[in-house]
């Protein structure tokens, strides 16, 4: 069965970037194929790694929805909506070399993200036994978590930048899933965007006193500001760039 990591934390502090780091150092250090799921309705993960999905998850549940209502959208006469459903699915894996995207997006107006959340989670444990790593890329906040977002998961990474409020986010979200009763094998904090990578007091007072264990921390680097400004997917940045460098030690350290 594959290991499933999920990242979460508060908004734009580095979650997608270091997934889309992440994934690229499974497949470098040979643990590919790697499932990478976007289960952020505002999905982004796709362009940290250069690759445009098919169809999202969000966009099956309103073609079908719609299917019988508006003629652009039809199913196969003699077709159940969920016969169409599980066809279609297979079309919302993007398949690269060494890692295959799925994508769960969003559905259409103010609908709720339960359907599609729901779809994530069956479709992670259907494929759970194909491929060795799963990574997750979580929106921003706590809401994902109380909608029980994958109980299997077995590494929960928070990600944080050197605020109080980061650290704190981070924090209520280990706290909710030690509520909810998720337990992964393991919880730890990366804080990134540290200036010259060093963390001053207060964030590690912050992080002591939110009981989080710190794994490591990425350093800030304009690079990667820039690639994101130019459109480049992040997962072309030089093999040596500080930030490649500080995520593939912290997961040498975790062991995966
Ligand atoms: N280590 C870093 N050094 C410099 N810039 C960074 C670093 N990590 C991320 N960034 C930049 O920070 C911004 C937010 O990053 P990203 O989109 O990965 O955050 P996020 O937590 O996934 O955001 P959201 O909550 O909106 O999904 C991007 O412009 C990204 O390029």
């Amino acid at each position: 069965m594959g290991h499933v990591i999920a990242v979460s934390g508060k908004g734009g502090v580095g979650k997608t970037t270091l997934c889309g780091l992440l994934i690229q150092y499974l497949c470098e250090s040979g643990k590919r194929p790697v499932l990478a799921v976007d289960a952020d309705a505002n999905a982004n993960l796709n362009e940290v790694l250069g690759v445009e999905p098919e169809v999202t998850l969000g966009e099956l549940r309103e073609e079908i929805e719609r299917a019988g209502i508006d003629p652009r959208y039809q199913i196969p006469s003699g077709m159940t909506k969920q016969a169409y459903l599980e066809m279609r699915l297979s079309d919302a894996i993007a398949e690269e070399d060494d890692y295959d995207l799925m994508v769960m997006g969003r559905t259409q107006g103010q609908g709720c993200y339960c359907f599609v959340n729901g779809l994530v989670q069956t479709q992670v444990q259907k494929l759970q036994s194909h491929y060795p790593y799963i990574v997750v890329d979580n929106e921003a906040g706590m809401e994902h978590i109380s909608r029980g977002i994958l109980p299997m998961m077995e590494v929960a990474i928070l990600v944080s930048d050197c605020s109080r409020r980061g650290v704190q986010a981070a924090g209520r979200i280990a706290k909710l899933m030690k509520e909810l009763n998720f337990k992964p094998q393991k919880t730890g904090l990366i804080v990134n965007r540290v200036p010259d990578g060093k963390l001053d007091a207060g964030t590690l007072e912050e992080i002591r006193n939110q009981g989080l264990e710190l794994l490591g921390v990425v350093p800030h680097d304009d690079q990667v500001y820039q690639y994101d400004c130019d459109g480049k997917p992040i997962i072309q940045l030089p093999k040596d760039s500080p930030v490649r460098s500080a995520l593939g030690e912290i997961v040498k350290k975790l062991g995966l």
